[in-house]
């Protein structure tokens, strides 16, 4: 019997997931992955959950405290970053070296298993021509998580299964339902775990960052506002300035060093081109000219056209058919041709 390592959070899809492979004749190991104290998923909280479903299914469960890897790399990211001035994208980087990476290696090393299942919402596809294991959208584009997974090596594609792929979410809480699991009707989760966990992005960051007033000042270095540190801020904000101006202000720059937030008016904050480094190449090898692709430089954000232009050290330039507004220094770039993704990195400040 092929035996698969299912990541279990204590929700609906990771639940469902293992219920599929289990009545697939797969040998199903439940494991949860520790990721911090609290309420919510990824939480204690949800380890209760993902034992009840093992319960249920009569299959194994571990659990691996991995807190000290979730806080270097993800709180330590996020927390390092908003104090620079970036926006740092958690999930894709949680993916990467908290998630898939520690499952796949504990599966192989702990648990003799070559495989490894999750609840996301997207495809791999082996492309026997290129070698690649390609990654693809979801067939439900609403649920569709491929932009936070951009990050993943070949060798964690090949050992990674995703059952909930070709799934509309109905379809999950039905057969959710239909196996009677426990976490069917759970709530979705609406936000990013540390959000969820903390209440708010600033309620998180006030843990870490002490309040640090400075200047609002416009692109002539005109004071308009204060604020209470550049890490409540974001480019492209236009809500919760406290500046009052004829025309809509947006934060066009975070300039962590002198303490300023920069804002000015919607076309100072709108880019033809940005940078983009630690760049992975998904679906294709590194190519070594220009190419043309869809963009998305957020989660929700409609995929634009662009132009990739490799550079050196695992960088590229984007340049958008149309300039595009709030590009956020910190947020993935994540380029598509059609369903498939091509490759993804993160956006570089722009003063380089
Ligand atoms: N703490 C964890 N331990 C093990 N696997 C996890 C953990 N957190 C998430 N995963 C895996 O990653 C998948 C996607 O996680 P995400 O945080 O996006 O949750 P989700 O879409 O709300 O899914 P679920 O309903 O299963 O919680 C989950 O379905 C699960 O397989």
């Amino acid at each position: 019997m092929k035996r698969v390592v299912v990541g279990l959070s204590g929700g609906v899809d990771s639940s469902t997931a293992a219920a599929i492979l289990h009545n697939q004749s797969y040998e199903v190991i439940g494991l949860t992955l520790w990721l911090m104290k609290g309420k919510g998923q990824c939480c204690s909280e949800g380890m209760v959950d993902a034992a009840y479903i093992c319960e249920q299914l009569g299959i194994p469960h571990h659990v691996v405290d991995i807190r000290e890897v979730f806080q270097t790399n993800i709180v330590d990211y996020l927390v390092t970053g908003y104090s620079t001035g970036v926006t740092p994208l958690p999930c894709s980087q949680c993916n990467k070296t908290v998630k898939f990476g520690p499952m796949v290696r504990y599966a192989r090393e702990t648990l003799d298993s070559e495989k490894i299942a999750t609840g996301h919402y997207a495809r791999i596809r082996y492309n026997e021509n290129s070698g690649r294991h390609e990654l693809l959208r979801a067939a439900d584009r609403n649920k569709d998580q491929s932009y936070f997974l951009y990050d993943l090596s070949q060798d964690l594609l090949a050992a990674s299964i995703f059952p909930l792929g070709e799934l509309q979410k109905s379809d999950t809480r039905r057969i959710a339902s239909e196996y009677g699991l426990k976490t069917a009707d759970k709530p979705e989760s609406q936000d990013l775990c540390l959000v969820e966990s903390n209440g708010s992005m600033r309620a998180f960051l006030d843990k870490y960052l002490a309040p640090k007033k400075g200047e609002i000042v416009d692109a002539n270095g005109k004071v308009l506002g204060q604020h209470d540190g550049v890490h409540h801020y974001t480019i492209g904000q236009r809500k919760g300035l406290g500046v009052s101006a004829p025309e809509p202000l947006y934060v066009i720059a975070l300039d962590a060093i002198n303490n300023k937030v920069i804002v000015g008016d919607r076309t100072k904050a709108t880019q033809p081109e940005c940078n983009v480094e630690r760049v992975n190449w998904v679906s294709m090898a590194e190519p070594s000219a220009p190419i043309k692709a869809e963009v998305q430089i957020r989660y929700r954000s409609q995929p634009v056209p662009v132009t990739i232009i490799p550079l050196e050290n695992s960088r590229v330039r984007v340049v958008f058919d149309e300039p595009q507004f709030s590009i956020t220094p910190g947020q993935a770039a994540v380029w598509y041709d059609g369903e498939k993704v091509l490759g993804g990195g993160i956006i570089e400040r722009f003063d380089g």
